[in-house]
């Protein structure tokens, strides 16, 4: 087909019928397109040009007489007309004055006359031929459906709500000039119609959305070529409408830019008010399907992140806060699906806790017999470990967040335990299953134990060691927001208190004199910060300070990890001896002193076995005389210093030897108690402190001064290690001097590395160096562990400022160091408290220790029910007075004849005697008031087992029938809510 066929086929059938569009054999014109509605005449040109008197004149001689034309034109079908119309944006829009208007509504066809004077062949032929007419343009089509379906609507608003037949879109065709009448029928003259119509629907003026717009917009230039069109036949008034509706369409569109550049302006402003704030919000905006943002969630300033997060994923799955979404997902990660089956979670872990008596958590460690206990009896390799569980906030339980960390407590036993309950989905994401995994520490304390318990227990042996020589260390680690700081908090104003107090009273007792001095700084990566100088954030220095017998004092600056040297002095005599004397070496301890000993050689040890030997009596002094080495001596110094009852000078010894004393460095400069190498804080601010009083406030200004930020977890997170320490020197009455140290450090919140994920690249650094301090920890304090079984142990204490300056504790047999583990309960961090537990347990080397109990899946609801009744749980009480169908009682509401019958029930008739003896006014709340000692003398005959055991037993039915009773408190919640039934 060539380009004059492929035209031909575009040429409509009635131009066909009248020859018009044949360019074959027929001498058949070809219609341009073009210049038929370009025409003069159809644009209704009044003047014309040249051309169009020139076609005007060949019209004049050519075209058929008008009434038969007209005729041709009513034979052909309006759609074909349509079918073959030329695209409509291709023809020039020219905008018709009024004079044309008028003219043109005599006769509605009048404009397309012209288009039969184009089938003149000779003007047409010398024209260039024109592209043939494009397709109909479906979406131009629907286009103008809806425009002329928006017509309509304001038509029919406007005729009072009834659509005017004439407003169909057949009869207001976009090319077939519709008669002045019908247009005019149209109010277009009402200001609603166009902003009107589109204000209803879009029920604002918010920006459409793109692809409206572009709808919009194809629209709007499809209603103006087809405005043109009705403009052309429809006279002033359309005209004067279409101005309007223009105007109206600028104004809305006006309104529309406005109202984002004021969007974007109040964005703007949002943004450099608070530069976190689009970060949070960018976080909250990251929980799926979640609405939330931190602002919505109250108090979110104070509020920790990750809570504001869980907090919104919560909202979302109780389909809270009007939220019409509910959470469908079914793969879940693990603490969103902790959370989303706590109840189930709950029953399960409850269960568990009530199969064991031990679990009780309102009276662990209140008791007298853990005092003392816990620090002397309980250390494991040398270090005590505790465990502090922290309440479950409120926050935390509103979220439906759950307690998962039980502590089981016995006096009778060499430790404690704590279980924590891990509670994940099988990979089936159906099956819940229950993971108790158990640590082994010192002592444990639940969420009862106060801030006392805890000083008894940790820190009042702790002080009362170092008042009399000793180097004490307690050190808090933990996760973030498990409550270091609190506890520490509370140990240093305990402790504090209890200083003064010791003081006084040794004062009063001995007339001693006490010098107290406070240092104060915080250790953030690899710089020493002083916290309470003169001059905020001085620099501090770790230095070692070398104390050698016979030796001036050397002191070794450590640069960094390694660096500078250590010179150690001799103890020695003239004649270049070492002296010292053992008062008992079979009192000298194991471990690390028999390893010192061993350093010298076997040489050495054996020159004092005979010494003592010969030495004769126990308890009478040796000389030991060795050859001065720097080893030796050392270790000497050491020894002396640590062990000040079992070596010592003796001044009689060493006048008949002819050996002056004062030159025994031992005995001066350290003399019984001086540490041999001490750890100095060169640049830190040391202060006196002469009350109780003055030393609160030195450590409250120089918290003041620490590094805190808000993290993810805790709203003020402490990101530095503190490190206060508190040095006592003694003098005696006879001039004698003994250096207490007690070091507390508050260490920064150990985190996780997918919490450090949202931080920027400086807090992601400070996140690295924290636990690499806490790291180089673990590994000294193991070590240190481990020299009883290798002596010869490489203690890695250079490797971390933190350590550097915990040497003395590292190094000296007689330091004490207890870590305080502090965990949080709820579910969501069960990750983190595993793993403090388990760095815990690694630091003492019981992470062999470590148990998990089998995996047992979680029941449901009404199997728990089902089973718990088969136990027969809670029949001790029997059921209520009041009517309350199973209800039972709890045992401190017990009467007497209840409680009677439960201890003539109970474990087989094991309290039996004690139900012989309780007399008419014991009821269940007499026998829960009292305390095992209390209970062993009223009740038990003196037997402390009897009683333990009936005190456990009575709370572990307490506990179980509390269990019960919150079941059934649940089971009528769930049944007025009309939720599942558990
Ligand atoms: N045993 C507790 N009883 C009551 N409230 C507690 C307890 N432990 C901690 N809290 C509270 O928990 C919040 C966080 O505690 P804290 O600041 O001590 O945590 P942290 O472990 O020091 O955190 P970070 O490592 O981030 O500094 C505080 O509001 C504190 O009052």
């Amino acid at each position: 087909m060539n380009r004059r066929q492929l035209h031909q086929s575009h040429v409509p059938d009635w131009a066909r019928t009248q020859n018009l569009g044949s360019n074959g054999g027929g001498g058949g014109t070809l219609v341009d397109w073009e210049d038929m509605f370009n025409s003069p005449e159809r644009k209704g040109g009044g003047g014309g040009t040249p051309r169009a008197d020139e076609q005007q004149q060949q019209q004049q001689q050519e075209e058929p007489p008008e009434d038969a034309f007209f005729a041709l034109l009513r034979q052909d079908d309006e759609s074909k007309f349509m079918e073959n119309r030329p695209k409509p944006q291709k023809a020039p829009r020219r905008r018709p004055t009024h004079q044309q208007h008028s003219s043109s509504s005599s006769n509605q066809y009048s404009n397309i006359k012209p288009k039969v004077s184009t089938s003149r062949p000779n003007v047409i032929r010398k024209k260039k031929q024109p592209p043939p007419p494009p397709p109909i343009n479906k979406a131009q089509q629907e286009c103008d459906d809806a425009f002329f379906g928006m017509l309509r609507g304001s038509g029919g608003a406007a005729g009072g709500g009834s659509k005017k037949p004439d407003m169909q879109l057949g009869a207001v065709s976009p090319r077939i000039p519709t008669p002045r009448s019908s247009v005019e029928s149209v109010d277009l003259s009402r200001p609603t119609s166009s902003s009107s119509m589109r204000n209803s629907r879009e029920g604002s003026l918010a920006a459409p959305p793109a692809g409206r717009r572009r709808r919009e917009k194809k629209t709007s230039s499809v209603r103006n070529s087809h405005d043109d069109m009705v403009i052309s036949s429809g006279g002033q008034g359309a005209f004067q409408d279409q101005a309007y509706l223009d105007k109206v369409i600028e104004d809305d569109k006006k309104k529309w830019e406005a109202m984002q550049r004021k969007k974007e302006k109040e964005n703007k402003s949002k943004r450099a008010k608070g530069s976190r704030a689009p970060t949070t919000m960018k976080r909250s905006s990251s929980i799926p399907g979640s609405k939330a943002t931190a602002a919505d969630v109250p108090g979110s300033k104070k509020m920790p992140l990750s809570v504001q997060r869980v907090q919104a994923k919560m909202d979302l799955n109780q389909n809270g806060g009007g939220g019409e979404q509910k959470d469908t997902r079914r793969n879940l990660d693990k603490r969103t699906a902790r959370l989303r089956h706590a109840p189930h979670f709950m029953a399960a872990v409850k269960h568990y806790r009530s199969l064991n008596p031990l679990f009780n958590s309102n009276h662990n460690h209140r008791d007298q017999l853990y005092f003392d206990n816990a620090m002397t009896n309980r250390s494991i390799n040398g270090v005590s470990v505790f465990v502090r569980k922290r309440p479950l906030f409120n926050y935390e339980q509103k979220r439906m967040d759950y307690d998962v960390v039980s502590v089981a407590s016995d006096s009778n036993a060499n430790f404690d335990s704590v279980i924590v309950h891990n509670c994940v989905m099988h990979p089936d994401m159906k099956k819940m299953l229950h993971k108790p995994t158990k640590y082994k520490c010192s002592a444990a304390f639940d969420q009862f134990a106060s801030n006392d318990d805890i000083f008894n227990n940790v820190g009042r042996p702790m002080v009362e060691k170092c008042l009399s020589g000793s180097i004490g260390t307690i050190l808090m680690y933990g996760q973030t927001g498990s409550g270091k700081t609190y506890t520490m908090t509370a140990i240093e104003e305990r402790a504090t208190a209890a200083l003064f107090d010791l003081i006084q009273n040794e004062e009063e007792a001995r007339g001693e004199d006490f010098t107290v001095t406070l240092k104060f700084i915080e250790l953030a990566g690899k710089k020493a910060v002083d916290l309470l100088g003169r001059k905020q954030g001085a620099a501090v220095k770790i230095v070692d300070k070398m104390m050698g017998m016979g030796h001036p004092v050397n002191e070794a600056e450590e640069e960094g990890a390694g660096g500078g040297g250590e010179e150690v002095g001799g103890a020695s005599n003239d004649s270049g001896e070492s002296l010292l004397l053992v008062n008992n070496l079979s009192n000298l301890p194991t471990g690390r002193v028999r390893a010192d000993f061993e350093n010298f050689g076997v040489q050495k040890m054996i020159e004092m076995e005979k010494s003592l030997a010969m030495g004769g009596d126990e308890g009478s002094y040796v000389l030991i005389q060795m050859t001065s080495s720097d080893a030796a001596s050392m270790a000497m110094a050491g020894l002396a210093c640590e062990y000040p009852d079992m070596l010592r000078v003796d001044k009689h010894y060493c006048a008949g030897l002819g050996v002056d004393p004062s030159e025994l460095r031992v005995a001066k400069n350290g003399g019984d108690n001086g540490p041999v190498v001490t750890v100095q804080w060169k640049g830190a601010a040391e202060l006196e402190v002469t009350s109780t009083e003055q030393m609160l406030k030195y450590i409250s200004v120089g918290k003041s001064r620490r590094a805190t930020e808000a993290t993810d977890v805790n709203g003020t997170s402490s990101r530095s290690h503190a490190v206060l320490q508190i040095t006592l020197l003694r003098k005696g009455d006879r001039g004698e001097e003994r250096r207490g140290v007690l070091t507390l450090i508050d260490c920064a919140g150990s985190e996780r590395r997918n919490d450090s994920l949202y931080h920027d690249k400086a807090r992601q650094k400070e996140s690295a160096e924290i636990n690499n301090s806490l790291w180089a920890l673990k590994n000294c304090i193991r070590a240190r562990c481990e020299i009883l079984e290798k002596p010869n142990t490489f203690i890695p204490y250079r490797s971390s400022l933190l350590t550097r300056v915990l040497r003395e504790s590292f190094e000296r047999d007689s330091a004490l160091l207890s870590i305080i583990a502090t965990a949080a309960p709820n579910a969501t961090d069960t990750e983190h408290t595993m793993e403090t537990l388990k760095t815990v347990s690694t630091i003492v080397g019981t992470e062999k220790d470590v148990e998990e109990i089998t995996t047992q899946q979680v029941m449901q609801a009404h199997e728990l029910q089902e089973m718990l009744v088969a136990q027969g749980q809670g029949g001790g009480g029997g059921k209520s007075k009041s009517g309350g169908g199973n209800t039972v009682v709890m045992p401190i509401k017990w009467s007497h004849e209840q409680l009677k019958r439960w201890l003539t029930k109970a474990r087989g008739g094991e309290f039996q005697q004690v139900a012989r003896r309780i007399v008419k006014s014991d009821t269940g709340k007499t026998i829960m008031a009292q305390t095992i000692p209390k209970l062993e003398h009223s009740l038990c005959e003196k037997d402390s087992i009897l009683a333990t055991s009936l005190y456990n037993n009575l709370r572990g039915e307490s506990d179980k029938i509390a269990k019960i009773l919150l079941k059934e408190r649940m089971a009528r919640k769930a049944n007025a809510k009309g939720m599942e039934a558990y």
